[in-house]
């Protein structure tokens, strides 16, 4: 088996709604400061992309949670691979993912860093499955809601490769012979 990429999102498209996403989180957040969290791996390419075109003051901080490992179906056992360095306390936190599906990892995430006494916790994502859900998460920001299928690029991974694609693809499986 091997596999091929099919464009679901172009560069340009994802760049653009970033851009419309961070003036919008801009205007929100005008005259307070964001402390936004990074869910690693897969946020990575998304909260840089995004940090950059925020115009209010932000730090960051970096947090990594792993419910999927190589698989392509969330083993539905969240466990954090590498807490914050900061502490929450008074902070307005955006946490910025790559993507959610089933909303395991978010709604866990969330309750723990709540239990931290921010002032106040919004969610950002790039990508949303809302028929995925099963577990119910308030999404704040979302740049793209796509049908349910496996996809790569901009942080996202099929056996930790195709992050580094500049755009969103579905991964399609094909025989060699
Ligand atoms: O809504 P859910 O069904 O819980 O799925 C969403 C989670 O799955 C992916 O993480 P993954 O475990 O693949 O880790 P990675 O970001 O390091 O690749 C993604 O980054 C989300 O955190
Ligand atoms: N790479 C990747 N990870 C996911 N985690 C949850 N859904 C997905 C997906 O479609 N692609």
């Amino acid at each position: 088996m091997s596999e091929k990429i099919k464009v679901l999102l172009s560069e340009e498209e994802v760049d653009a709604r970033i851009k419309q996403i961070a003036a919008q989180i801009s205007r929100d957040y005008a005259g307070r400061e964001i402390h936004l969290i990074c869910v690693l791996k897969g946020g990575v390419f998304f909260t840089c992309e995004l940090a950059k075109r925020i115009t209010v003051p932000v730090s960051l901080d970096f947090m990594s949670v792993s419910s999927y490992g190589d698989d392509t179906k969330s083993s539905g056992v969240v466990k954090i691979v590498k807490d914050l360095d900061q502490p929450l306390i008074g902070k307005d936190v955006l946490i910025v993912e790559d993507i959610i599906d089933s909303g395991r990892t978010l709604s866990y995430l969330i309750e723990i860093l709540k239990g931290r006494n921010p002032n106040s916790i919004r969610l950002c994502t790039l990508l949303d499955k809302p028929e995925r859900r099963v577990k119910d998460v308030k999404v704040d920001y979302c740049c793209f809601n796509i049908p349910d299928e496996f996809v790569v690029g901009y942080g996202l991974d099929y056996a930790q490769k195709y992050r580094n694609l500049p755009f969103i693809g579905v991964v399609e499986l094909e025989n060699q012979d």
